[in-house]
């Protein structure tokens, strides 16, 4: 538990917050909620005054010496029982793996039982609507320090299993993985006024989508592009991306974790739970000749590229300071003697007029599509995606999956783990674009949002640049304390063009040294510059890559834009200082 402590404070303070006065039966101990602090034990001897005073005058002063014995914060599931005014609540603490414990209380009052059953049923939530939540868990096992599935093992599995949720784990084994995985979602399209509609009767948009509910990515930045990336080639992002996801940092730098609360992973895991999400704001990359299109929460070239390209041998043994390290070396070893001008661009250019509700306008013009009918290949090609873990409720009929639409069929064991292959119902809609199909959707939404023809591009004066960021968040890194654009948040609906100015050597490691020292001071120094922006287009020269997200990319024409609040992520952003 979270650790016992006594402490006095008086009736008229707990009463405003509190959730209602309890008995446990067996143990005849009492106690008292609070929503602030949690659970308080109550002398015995004075238990009945307090009641008497409790039923009699809420706001009567009384001292008591409180002991806690549990804090809100640990709490992860209650269960009620209407008939007899009881609530049972299961606790777990953080750092510990299996420490499960369960309290019922009676409440003496009725009034007292509703208020506290509708704050504790807030405190996590089991499904939505009507629907259980059902999670899919995709680890990448080589991430960062290879830490991912223990993540998983220590800190999400224990509350899985205390609250009983729906889930399957899935282990990368590769780069095209994702790829696979999303092309073979069990997949319910719906179009934009049709979701709407149902919106209107009071169902939840997500529970309607997918076999899924809610999707955890226990890896870096990468594995969440590759999702991304993946949803939107093989399904509308509109539907399948709004999915809320949760992304525990099992990576190396997992910048945009980072900056939803990463560095405290039980605290995310409760936002999970409690489903705690914001709108997260995305990027889009249209490559101009190879008419691809990738999606981003950041996206930079030259330096930073050449960092994250020179650092991948270093994967898995130098954690995050393989970034230090090799951003000291590329710039020791950069160019001419003192100058540090790396930025690899012939132009770059703005489009400030681009309207505030794109992301609207991509919606609703876009094209639908009919759900196409499974064929026999198929399913056999659906089969081959192993499944690592899975926990099925099967006394709840609300589950989607209970409907026998998949079927796990155990097929080996690896390390104790049954491996398992998924096979899909015969009945089951899918959508199943060829290539040609996807690129002609793409160039239809690039269309939209592009038009470069008619747009006034503005010319943005590369003279004095060395580093040029486009981001969409704060940029922290895991294991440092990193913070590159301290001034943007994922949800704040936009993107910032950030970099250095032209700058020695010298002045370069100085302002790397400033961007770890994480106060986000570097803001302040004069070769530092920020901008908002909401499309570039970024001419590159030949011998440059892009560094998307942590991956590499080829170098090409590429405009850039801006979708504000187009995924929904579990979590919180640090508050604007
Ligand atoms: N089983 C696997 N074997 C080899 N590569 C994999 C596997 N699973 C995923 N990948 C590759 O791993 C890369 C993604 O790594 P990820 O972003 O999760 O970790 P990271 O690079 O260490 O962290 P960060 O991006 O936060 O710095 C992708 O390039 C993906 O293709």
């Amino acid at each position: 538990m979270g650790g016992t402590q006594t402490y006095v404070t008086e009736y008229q303070q707990l009463d405003r917050a509190c959730l209602g006065l309890g008995r446990q039966d067996e143990e005849t101990a009492y106690y008292f909620f609070n929503e602030a602090h949690g659970l308080f034990k109550i002398p015995r001897d004075e238990y009945e005054n307090l009641r008497k005073a409790y039923s009699n005058d809420r706001t009567k002063k009384l001292k008591l010496p409180l002991k806690i014995i549990c804090k809100y914060r640990e709490l992860v599931m209650p269960e009620f029982d209407d008939n007899m005014n009881e609530a049972k609540i299961h606790y777990l603490t953080e750092g510990a793996i299996h420490p499960v414990d369960n309290y019922s209380f009676n409440f003496l009052l009725e009034q007292d039982y509703e208020y506290a059953k509708e704050n504790l049923e807030g405190l996590t939530k089991l499904r939505y609507g009507e629907r259980k939540r059902n999670i899919a868990i995709l680890i990448n096992p080589i991430s960062g320090k290879q830490e991912a599935y223990n993540i998983y093992k220590t800190k999400l599995r224990p509350l899985l299993k205390a609250t009983r949720m729906n889930y399957k784990v899935y282990k990368t084994d590769g780069p095209d993985f994702v790829d696979r995985w999303v092309s073979k979602l069990k997949f319910k399209q719906r179009t934009y006024d049709e979701i709407q509609e149902t919106n209107k009767e009071g169902e939840n948009e997500s529970s309607l989508i997918c076999e899924y509910t809610d999707i955890v990515i226990i890896g870096g930045d990468g594995l969440l592009a590759l999702y991304l990336n993946s949803c939107y080639k093989h399904h509308f992002f509109d539907t399948l991306i709004k999915i809320p996801i949760c992304i525990l940092p099992g990576g190396t730098g997992n910048a945009l974790a980072m900056d939803l609360g990463g560095n405290n992973i039980f605290d995310l895991c409760m936002n999970f739970l409690r489903c705690e999400t914001i709108e997260g704001d995305i990027i889009r990359a249209d490559f101009e000749d190879s008419k691809k299109s990738i999606l981003c929460t950041a996206l930079s070239w030259g330096f930073p590229s050449k960092v994250i390209e020179s650092s991948s041998d270093w994967r898995g043994c130098l954690g995050a300071s393989r970034y230090t390290a090799c951003g000291a070396k590329e710039v020791l070893c950069a160019g001419g003697p003192w100058n540090m001008r790396s930025h690899h661009l012939t132009k770059v250019e703005h489009n400030p007029g681009l309207p505030d509700d794109i992301t609207r306008t991509l919606i609703s013009k876009r094209k639908i599509e009919e759900d196409k009918e499974t064929d026999e290949e198929n399913l056999k090609e659906q089969a081959a995606v192993p499944i690592i873990e899975s926990e099925e409720i099967k006394s709840d009929k609300s589950c989607y999956t209970s409907n026998l639409s998949y079927k796990l069929v155990k097929t080996d064991s690896m390390k104790g783990h049954n491996i398992y292959k998924g096979e899909f119902d015969i009945k089951q809609d899918q959508i199943c674009e060829s290539d040609d199909e996807n690129i002609e959707r793409m160039s239809q939404l690039g269309a939209i949002i592009n038009q470069k023809d008619e747009i006034d591009w503005e010319n943005i004066d590369l003279k004095q640049v060395s580093v040029m960021v486009l981001t969409t968040h704060e940029c922290r890194r895991s294991g440092t304390k990193d913070i590159f654009a301290p001034f943007s948040r994922i949800n704040d609906g936009k993107m910032f063009l950030c970099g250095f100015k032209e700058c020695s050597k010298v002045e370069m490691l100085m302002m790397m040294a400033k961007v770890s020292a994480g106060h986000g001071n570097q803001v302040k120094m004069s070769k530092y510059f920020h901008q908002e922006v909401k499309q570039i287009r970024i001419h590159p020269r030949a011998d440059t890559s892009f560094n998307i997200d942590g991956e590499i990319y080829e170098s090409e024409n590429v405009i850039v834009t801006c979708l504000p609040k187009m995924i929904n992520l579990f979590g919180k952003p640090y508050d604007l200082e």
